[in-house]
């Protein structure tokens, strides 16, 4: 299994149709559009953040499961950053203490539980996606989504400079498997063929490193 991670709008579910299509597996989504707590934390993200964590914490332990099924087969956005988003929301207090006690222990317990339903727990390679603010900005404008515009809701400015910036460590310290980055400043490889060609080229380098391709 192919992790793909990063901000919002970085181009994760882009590239993971691409990557899916090029090595002719299967791409798993986040649930967004069918996800009916998404607009609700929008708008009130202190009553909502708790409710949607756990939402994305089931939906996205499903996917795991049958992601790790196959070698290649390509998750839009890893596990790891859903408790990253969390505690961002917590540390803005739109959580409780409490509330995150009972999340760290319970993605805790269920990580405990992928080797035993699944064959393997982590990934074969985490794909980082890169993106400066400006450009992050204006991946979000382009796909349009109202309750994440911050001409919509001036608050998402700081929302999305604290992930952004906490982004970065999250990344370095990541450890569970190995990594690499893509930089979508420098490729657009959702309208660039030859950006697009050179992105899969450096994704399979690895996978050869790693022995899944
Ligand atoms: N490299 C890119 N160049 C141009 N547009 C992009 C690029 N990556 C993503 N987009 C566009 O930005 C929007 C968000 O991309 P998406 O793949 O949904 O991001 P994510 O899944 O990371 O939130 C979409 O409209 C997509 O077409
Ligand atoms: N509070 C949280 N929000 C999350 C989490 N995972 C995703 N999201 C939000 C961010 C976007 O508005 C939307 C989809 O994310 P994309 O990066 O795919 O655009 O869902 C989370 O764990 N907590």
């Amino acid at each position: 299994m192919i992790v793909l991670s990063g901000m919002i709008g970085a181009g994760k579910s882009s590239l993971a149709t691409i990557l899916s299509e090029h090595l002719g597996t299967q791409a798993f989504y986040e649930q967004v559009d069918d996800n009916p707590v998404l607009p609700l934390f929008y708008a009130d993200p202190k009553k909502y953040a708790f409710l949607l964590q756990i939402y994305f914490l089931n939906k996205r332990f499903a996917s795991i499961k049958r992601a790790l099924a196959d070698d290649n087969n390509v998750l839009d956005r890893s596990i790891y950053e859903d408790s990253l988003f969390f505690h961002i929301n917590a540390d803005m207090g739109r959580a409780t203490e409490q509330e995150v006690e009972v999340y760290d222990e319970l993605l805790d317990n269920m990580m405990e539980e992928l080797p035993y339903a699944a064959h393997k727990k982590a990934p074969d390679l985490l794909v980082h996606l890169v993106i400066s603010y400006d450009k992050m900005l204006d991946h979000i404008k382009k796909r349009g989504r109202s309750y994440e515009q911050p001409e919509n809701d001036s608050t998402l400015v700081d929302y999305y400079h604290n992930l952004l910036e906490r982004y970065d460590k999250w990344y370095e310290d990541y450890n569970y498997s190995p990594k690499m980055k893509i930089d979508c400043d420098q490729y657009d490889f959702v309208e660039n063929t030859a950006d697009r060609a050179e992105v899969l080229r450096l994704i399979d380098e690895q996978l050869k490193i790693r022995g899944t391709l």
